[in-house]
């Protein structure tokens, strides 16, 4: 019998592990996962947006404006930080999957942790100076950047057997 078809595609199963975390994100707005995947293309690590462990969901803001400790700016760990801390083991020459291209706060953790590559669907953030800062990095450190082109495509999980 020859082998099915349909499977799923490594970027495509990197992508998804990476959009399914960002569904345990809390933020109402921007909900942002993450996926580490070592060069053997095991996952070492996955994370998504949210407050530090220990710290009330109910009790800080979720707001976008506004005083800044009014807002979730200083208290939100983004996914890719989250990603990293969660991880297992040694991230040298890992990929990073990401549905949204990383602020520079987070670049600098990535290139620290030793990861080459970052995968990202969205880039609506690229005019602002945290990304511009944040592709300064990356280009000096030589991280590699590649976009996936939305494709639109379903990946549906349905919970039942
Ligand atoms: O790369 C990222 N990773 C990440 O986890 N985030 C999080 C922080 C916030 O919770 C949210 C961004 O919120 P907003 O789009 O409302 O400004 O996404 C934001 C970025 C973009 O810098
Ligand atoms: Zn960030």
């Amino acid at each position: 019998m020859p082998k099915r078809p349909d499977y799923i595609s490594w970027d495509e199963y990197f992508m998804g592990v990476a959009l399914l975390s960002a569904m345990r994100s809390k933020d109402p707005s921007t909900q942002v996962g993450a996926c580490i995947v070592s060069p053997e293309k095991r996952i070492v690590g996955v994370g998504y947006n949210g407050f530090p462990s220990g710290c009330n969901d109910d009790d800080l803001p979720w707001e976008r404006e506004g005083a800044f400790l009014e807002t979730k700016y200083p208290f939100v760990c983004h996914a890719e930080l989250n990603a990293i801390l969660n991880s297992s083991g040694n991230l040298k020459g890992s990929s990073l999957y990401v549905a949204l291209f990383p602020c520079n706060e987070c670049a600098k953790a990535i290139i620290q942790a030793g990861i080459v590559e970052i995968v990202y669907l969205s880039d609506k953030y690229a005019d602002t100076d945290a990304v511009k800062a944040s592709k300064r990095m990356f280009g000096q450190a030589q991280v590699r950047l590649r976009q996936i082109t939305p494709s639109g495509k379903r990946l549906v999980i349905e919970l039942k057997v």
